[in-house]
């Protein structure tokens, strides 16, 4: 993908030069001759890098100055100098100074090249491993195995190559923020910036500046902030609980996706963008609307397509993998041996309603990669936290009870099978076809067994396991 490159240069001849090499490779080429000419380039749009010639003849600031400005950015725009025969001291001083690197004049358009593709490569690498070390995350996937799982992955795959914008709906901690992810990389803006702003973690003014930045002369003395509109440009933007922002910044917003362009700090600086928007929100936006907290005109032009990721009790299927993709992520990360869950324990996870969502297993798994004894075998389930292992099935507390061992063996194992079977009919989120082959039972003589044994109205009707209407 091209990139938004800015040149400075006073001589014309060597901007026009480096704007042709630069644009025969796909680049978008800014030219600017002096210092006040490139500060008013980059604070119409942030560009990805910056080529600075170290001698700017009749400019305000000189290129080392100017580098000094440009570095002060938020954050800071990777620069190579270009400098003349005389003029190579500068040019090292300049990269101590947190120039990326010089080429030095003349150079062949290769050299030119590579230079360039080296300093966004590894400005794209620093702020990479700082977001994956934020998450201690690697690949990211939709894990699942239920039918809902990949309802919402052949979703993703439908909607990721298309541009639209998508709003991205589901409770906290379901997953919405890893879909806005796997929509981003499925696209044509992958190798671009992802960037995620929480709309409903800052107050007004401070979420303005970072969805449109700031010229300067803030409380904190900030020179410029680039906001996250700039900072996604040629990439994605996702705006996590779009519900919650302020009336104010909503008919900003609607007007911005309309014209792919603002200005900044009320009219002084217009930067145009090109950046899809993703929005996700726990809450219903149409209830929203209805209270008079959402503009309706925003609404519309965020939900092109809507995409709902469903709470983890309606995918019950799905968390004993989830569980071991999350140890294995957590045991990456933080270097702690890789574990195996015990039956018990899966069956435990299966049976909790987790209003938290995967952020909450995620929290428990956690738990049980640090407490659970280092015997080397699987994890029990009574290192769970107590709320989790109470709705564990009776079956597996058993044990502990004793109530079994009053009864005769016949009533003994009725009890028996009525709570191993409803926990394994809870397990398979009430599919009785996968129960069947999981048990080892054919399906009718299931159905049997359950009825006879006074459960089949507490399993609910039999659900087919047929792809739910998107
Ligand atoms: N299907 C999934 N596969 C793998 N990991 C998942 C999945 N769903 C969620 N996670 C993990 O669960 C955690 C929470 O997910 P995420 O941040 O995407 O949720 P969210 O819906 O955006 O949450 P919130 O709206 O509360 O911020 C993350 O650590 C994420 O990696």
């Amino acid at each position: 993908m091209g990139h938004d490159i800015l040149i400075v240069d006073d001589e014309r001849d060597i901007c026009s030069l480096i704007a042709g090499i630069l644009e025969d490779e796909g680049h978008t080429a800014r030219r600017a001759h002096n210092s006040t000419e490139a500060i008013e380039a980059i604070r119409q749009r942030r560009p990805a890098m910056v080529i600075l010639d170290v001698w700017l003849q009749g400019s305000e600031l000189d290129g080392l100055q100017l580098l000094e400005v440009i570095r002060r950015e938020d954050p800071p725009i990777p620069v190579v100098m270009i400098s003349g025969h005389g003029t190579i001291d500068t040019a090292v001083s300049a990269i101590k100074s947190g120039a990326y690197d010089f080429i030095e004049k003349p150079f062949k358009a290769d050299r030119l090249l590579l230079v360039v593709d080296r300093a966004i490569e590894a400005d794209r690498l620093k702020r990479e491993n700082a977001t994956l070390r934020r998450r201690a995350g690697g690949e990211v996937s939709f894990v699942g195995t239920s039918v809902t799982a990949s309802n919402v992955r052949s979703q993703i795959d439908r909607v990721a190559p298309t541009g639209s914008r998508v709003l991205i709906a589901g409770p906290s901690g379901v997953g919405k923020e890893t879909v806005a992810r796997l929509i981003h990389q499925g696209s044509k803006r992958a190798e671009g910036p992802f960037v995620v702003v929480n709309c409903s973690t800052l107050p007004a003014e401070r979420l303005e500046i970072e969805l449109f930045g700031t010229d300067g002369e803030t409380d904190q003395d900030t020179l410029r902030v680039s906001g996250a509109f700039e900072l996604a440009h040629g990439g994605t933007l996702l705006l996590k609980e779009v519900a919650d922002l302020p009336l104010g910044l909503q008919s900003r917003l609607a007007r911005v996706l309309q014209e792919q362009s603002y200005l900044r700090d009320a009219g002084r600086t217009r930067v145009e963008v090109d950046v899809r928007v993703l929005a996700s929100s726990a809450q219903t936006l149409q209830d929203r609307i209805a209270e008079g907290q959402f503009r309706e005109e925003l609404f519309h032009r965020l939900n092109v397509v809507s995409l709902r990721v469903p709470p983890l009790s309606e995918r019950r299927e799905d968390i004993p993998e989830l569980a071991m993709d999350l140890l294995k992520r957590l045991a990456d990360a933080t270097g702690l041996p890789m574990r195996t869950l015990g039956e018990d324990t899966s069956a435990a996870l299966q049976g909790h309603d987790w209003p938290g969502n995967v952020r909450q297993l995620r929290n428990v798994i956690e738990r049980l990669l640090i407490l659970a004894p280092a015997d080397g075998g699987p994890i029990r389930a009574d290192v769970l936290p107590n709320d989790v292992s109470e709705d564990a099935p009776s079956v597996l507390r058993w044990e502990k009870g004793g109530e079994i061992m009053q009864l005769p063996l016949r009533d003994a194992r009725e009890v028996f099978e009525r709570e191993y079977l409803l926990a394994q009919v809870t397990r398979f989120g009430g599919n009785i076809s996968r129960t069947a082959t999981f048990v080892g039972m054919e399906r009718s003589a299931l159905h049997r067994k359950l009825k006879s044994l006074g459960l089949h109205g507490a399993t609910g009707d039999e659900r087919t396991g047929a792809e739910p209407a998107a």
